[in-house]
């Protein structure tokens, strides 16, 4: 495979020369002379991600049933930065052979995928009917990935709701939104569990959250009318809240579900994917601590809360008052302590300072927490910004684990999403020479090496994203792929800087 102007074995010289340790970044100790995948524990997985909307492609191929996505992205193209689709993607669906085999090269052993709901249960429900084409794609990519040495780490729910549940009862706005998830991860424990040892419920709970029912930018793209957002329908101030509760209601049934019925036959484990962003108070003033810390609870608190106390922070309950939904003893006995491990997506981190918003009526979540948050603190950003979707700020890793270890009864960690997303790159030979996403790779992976020196419980680490892929909002004007992806010639694959210095840290 060659790339115009590069050849393969080109890349690969250049890769075997600016080796992963002899890049020169100023904050490596000098201590670290051979930072490579021996720094880390034995068993350490160390794979990459994906999802099945922005991956698979073959929207209306092998039975499967519609998303909201599919919904969303034709009825709103003007939220979509390009106006595109995951109609095909990466059209991982019919070459995902070709992809493990690259996975294979690069010396993963791990594979971070979703299951595409509506494409093994088209109506949504299970009394409905199985597609068994669907069934088949999942149980002969499963096996290709074991075939290939490459462990699968599944995500049951990545945003995907069947627009038929949608349509029915509101999707996860309704409480109905239980039963169903739980057949529909029954029938993955059923289907894949004797092969599949690592499943997570829910991605990004928050994002699902705040995105889909507070700012409308995502499916199914809800929000109060003051929003002035396009959205057809919805309230910023009640249905995150509501949607978050049926979210966790559902989360703790599988759980419960799996480690009852499952668990004991097919010794997986169970988690939940959630995506704290790290907080630096704006300055050192009590109220602005005090801000960076409500931060926390309401964007990672709101979900681990209660998963490990069985309550909503203390914060949360104060200041959303009766818009926060209630937990019956019963429910908090289900929901704490649901999780074997917890699945951390991080990107970035944000200053906090303390704000009152005057909104009058027009609250939201966004606005409850009363805290303002900025990438910039008296005109200095925070992190690097140059070319890059989101601040680059590698301590904010460490400092999410550290916390998480400190806070929440130290559980076990995976990070599973961590990714440098680049802008405005078209042509293959500017992509693959992608020196910022080595750079961001080699201090991220330093941080979770630092994390595990302070006892923090990692076991895992998965960029995102493997190859480059449909990246919601931003459609394919983003970047994240350790392969690039050539979406405008027959979506040909090109291994970028990043992946060739990953394969040389896997081999070292
Ligand atoms: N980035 C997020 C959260 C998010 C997503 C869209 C818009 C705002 C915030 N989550 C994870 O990051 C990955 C990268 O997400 C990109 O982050 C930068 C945004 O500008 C872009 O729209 C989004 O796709 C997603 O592809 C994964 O599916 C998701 O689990």
């Amino acid at each position: 495979m060659a790339f115009q102007g590069f050849s393969l074995h080109g890349l690969l010289f250049l890769a075997l020369f600016i080796s992963w340790t002899e890049l020169s970044f100023a904050e490596v100790p000098k201590n670290i002379s051979n930072f490579n995948r021996k720094s880390f524990p034995e068993n350490f997985i160390f794979g990459a991600a994906s999802a099945a909307y922005q991956y698979e492609g073959a929207a209306f191929e092998g039975g499967r049933g519609p998303s909201i996505w599919d919904t969303f992205s034709r009825n709103y193209p003007n939220k979509i930065a390009d106006h595109s689709n995951g109609d095909v993607a990466d059209d991982f669906y019919h070459r995902y052979k070709e992809d493990i085999q690259t996975m294979k090269v690069l010396g993963l052993n791990g594979f971070r995928l979703s299951i595409s709901w509506s494409r093994v249960i088209p109506s949504g429900k299970l009394s409905k009917g199985v597609n068994k084409e669907g069934i088949a794609f999942y149980n002969n990519l499963i096996d290709e990935l074991l075939a290939n040495g490459i462990t699968p780490f599944v995500t049951i729910f990545h945003w995907d709701v069947p627009q038929a549940l949608e349509d029915e009862y509101g999707g996860f706005l309704s409480t109905n939104i239980v039963d169903d998830f739980v057949d529909f991860a029954e029938l993955c424990f059923k289907e894949f569990g004797d092969r599949v040892k690592y499943w997570t419920t829910v991605n990004e709970p928050l994002t699902f959250c705040v995105a889909g029912y507070d700012s409308g930018i995502l499916a199914p793209g809800r929000c109060s009318a003051w929003r002035n957002n396009d959205c057809p329908a919805g309230n910023s101030a009640t249905e995150p809240y509501l949607v978050a509760h049926n979210i966790l209601l559902s989360h703790a049934a599988i759980s419960h579900l799996y480690r009852e019925k499952y668990k004991p036959s097919q010794n997986g484990e169970i988690g939940i994917v959630l995506n704290p962003t790290w907080y630096v108070s704006y300055s050192n003033s009590k109220a602005d601590k005090e801000a960076a810390q409500r931060a926390l609870d309401f964007g990672y608190g709101w979900f681990l809360d209660p998963l490990v106390f069985g309550d909503y922070p203390e914060s949360m309950r104060r200041l959303v008052g009766k818009r926060l939904p209630k937990f019956t003893t019963e429910q908090s006995k289900m929901v704490k302590g649901s999780l074997d491990f917890l699945g951390v997506n991080y990107y970035t981190s944000n200053f906090a300072a303390h704000a009152h918003f005057h909104n009058g009526p027009n609250i939201s979540y966004t606005t409850d927490n009363q805290a303002n948050l900025t990438t910039e603190r008296n005109g200095l950003p925070i992190g690097e910004v140059e070319g890059v979707a989101l601040n680059v700020y590698p301590q904010g890793l460490r400092e999410i684990l550290v916390y998480t270890k400190n806070n929440y009864n130290s559980p076990t960690i995976y990070v599973t999403e961590n990714g440098f997303g680049q802008t405005n790159i078209t042509k293959v030979e500017e992509g693959v020479k992608d020196v910022g996403r080595l750079r961001f790779y080699q201090s991220h992976l330093r941080a979770v090496k630092e994390a595990i020196d302070h006892g923090v419980n990692v076991k895992g680490f998965f960029p995102w994203s493997f190859m480059d892929t449909w990246e919601w909002n931003s459609g394919f004007t983003e970047r994240f792929g350790l392969i690039f992806v050539d979406f405008k010639n027959e979506l040909k694959r090109y291994p970028k800087l990043s992946a060739l210095c990953f394969k040389k840290f896997l081999r070292s």
